[in-house]
């Protein structure tokens, strides 16, 4: 049986300053469990339609609705990898912490500081918790990230490009954990990449984003060759 978590409904949306929008007429249902990779080429929406998701963008008409009602989902982000000042001051522990301490450290409560605890096994960042972030590597910032994010228990999980810029080991390592996590705990995730193998490997389903038309399916059909052959169809 099908459980939305979340419903878009004829979704235009762009920007004020563009005569055309950058998303027309999208309909998609999410359900809960789904691990949905969203592909696409650059320019084509794919920010556009998390800056909706995220409700930090207004539809121009059309809804996304959220399930069982608007406010009870609460969605964890992990960003693109960008480069943190190498002398950041925070531990991985208290950057991993931050999404508890609404920004207030160092003033965490014995189970807060288990939880950060069980979050950093879990990203396999343990044995670094004490590691500056400013020193950490690509790889395990973004698993810092990701331990960030699901601190907060989110019903859904959006990894915005979270893997460009990795190396092929990291991608996977990062990937593995989320995959893990959406196996075990059944969360929802939406992964937003470039990548049509890694979608492939991890997600179930897909939704691609084209200048003329959505393909949605089951990524176990994803090949490069079809993808690209439907994506030159629609530039
Ligand atoms: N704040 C903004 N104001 C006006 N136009 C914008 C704004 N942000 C993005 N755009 C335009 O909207 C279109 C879609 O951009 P968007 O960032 O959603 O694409 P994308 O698929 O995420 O691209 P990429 O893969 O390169 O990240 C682009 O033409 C972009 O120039």
């Amino acid at each position: 049986m099908t459980d939305p978590i979340l419903q878009i409904k004829d979704l235009t949306a762009g920007y004020a300053d563009s005569s055309t929008p950058v998303i027309k007429h999208l309909n998609y249902t999410l359900n809960r469990g789904d691990f949905l990779s969203i592909v696409g080429e650059n320019g084509v929406g794919k920010t556009t339609l998390m800056k909706t998701i995220l409700r930090q963008l207004k539809p121009e008409s059309g809804s996304i609705s959220y399930y069982p009602d608007d406010h009870a989902v609460h969605i964890g982000y992990v960003p693109q990898f960008r480069n943190i000042d190498g002398e950041y001051p925070l531990s991985i522990r208290d950057f991993v912490a931050l999404n508890l301490t609404g920004f207030k450290l160092p003033w965490l409560s014995q189970s807060e500081r288990q939880k950060v605890t069980e979050m950093l096994e879990r990203t396999g960042l343990k044995h670094l918790a004490n590691r500056p972030m400013g020193q950490a590597s690509g790889g395990e910032k973004q698993k810092a990230y990701l331990a960030q994010a699901l601190i907060e228990e989110p019903d859904l999980l959006i990894l915005d490009e979270s893997t460009a810029s990795l190396d092929p080991i990291s991608k996977n390592d990062l990937l593995d954990l989320v995959l893990e996590i959406n196996q075990k705990f059944g969360l929802t995730v939406i992964f937003v990449t470039h990548d049509i193998a890694l979608a492939k490997k991890y997600t179930q389903k897909f939704l691609m984003l084209t200048p003329g038309k959505f393909i949605q399916g089951d990524s176990a059909d994803l090949s490069t060759e079809e993808i690209w052959g439907m994506m030159e169809a629609h530039v």
